[in-house]
């Protein structure tokens, strides 16, 4: 079961300019990696689908289930970009806390935030303080919060950005694996670099509007035949951005 926005608009604040317009967009299967410049609205795309805001008009939903609805927002997980350690908590309280938000009992959250630090490595820090952890492992912390209550679909935002590129390639690994037949995966970034060949899917946001979405395959056929191997995805995002703002000055 995938996350649909249908019809979708939305802007920050009752007059706000429209970040998203009329957006009709469905998560697709696998791990997507959505692409787009900053401030295109790829953040806010993600809080809509995890139910963070809600769209002043049109629908976001799971099947028979909107982003108003608490049963929604069980099947969802949001990372934030920044992951803020929980004063006076370990690793694995801050994940288990998430999961009781989720609406898990106490006992299972507990349970479940072992296994979920277990997934991204961390379980040998599970009872040292949150505080006292390093950047990178703070951001395993929030993917192990974001998968600690079995959601159906898991909407990071920009999980990579600020690390270097080998963290980066272990980091992306590591999100890679997180998607399976039930489970999507859905990763914003800005850096084209992180389009690594795992990725399923590709979607990319500009201005507020899906200017590409499909398989990985599918983006890169869109940079020039000659285009060496290694500069691929960036020739490709390079083509899908031109045409987009042809099409816009039409
Ligand atoms: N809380 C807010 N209040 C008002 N405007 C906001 C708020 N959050 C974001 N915006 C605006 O919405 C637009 C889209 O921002 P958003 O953060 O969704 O883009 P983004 O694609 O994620 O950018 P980046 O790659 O820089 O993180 C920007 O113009 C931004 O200034």
């Amino acid at each position: 079961m995938s996350i649909s926005f249908e019809s979708c608009s939305f802007g920050y604040g009752r007059a706000g300019t429209p970040i998203l317009s009329d957006l009709t967009y469905t998560v697709p299967m696998g791990f997507t990696v959505l692409l787009g410049p900053n401030g295109a609205g790829k953040s806010t795309l993600l809080k809509l689908a995890g139910g963070l805001h809600q769209p002043r008009s049109g629908t976001v939903r799971m099947g028979d289930l909107t982003s108003r609805e608490s049963a929604y927002l069980k099947q969802v997980a949001w990372m934030p970009q920044t992951i803020i350690p929980m004063t006076g908590l370990s690793a694995r309280e801050q994940v288990a806390y998430t999961g009781w938000l989720k609406g898990m009992k106490r006992p299972q959250a507990w349970d479940a935030a072992l296994s979920a630090l277990d997934r991204v490595n961390m379980a040998d820090r599970a009872d040292v303080a949150a505080k006292k952890l390093s950047g990178g492992q703070l951001r395993r912390v929030g993917v192990a919060s974001a998968l600690v209550h079995g959601a159906r679909v898991l909407l990071l935002d920009e999980p990579t950005a600020g690390m270097d590129p080998t963290q980066r390639r272990v980091f992306r690994d590591l999100i890679t694996g997180l998607a399976t037949d039930e489970v999507r995966v859905l990763m914003s970034t800005h850096d084209v670099s992180d389009l690594a060949e795992e990725a399923d899917q590709v979607t990319v946001l500009q201005q507020g509007r899906i200017t590409f979405t499909g398989a990985t395959q599918a983006f890169l056929a869109r940079a020039p035949e000659d285009t060496p191997a290694a500069r691929r995805a960036e020739a490709a995002y390079t083509s899908v951005s031109a045409l987009a703002t042809a099409q816009e000055s039409w």
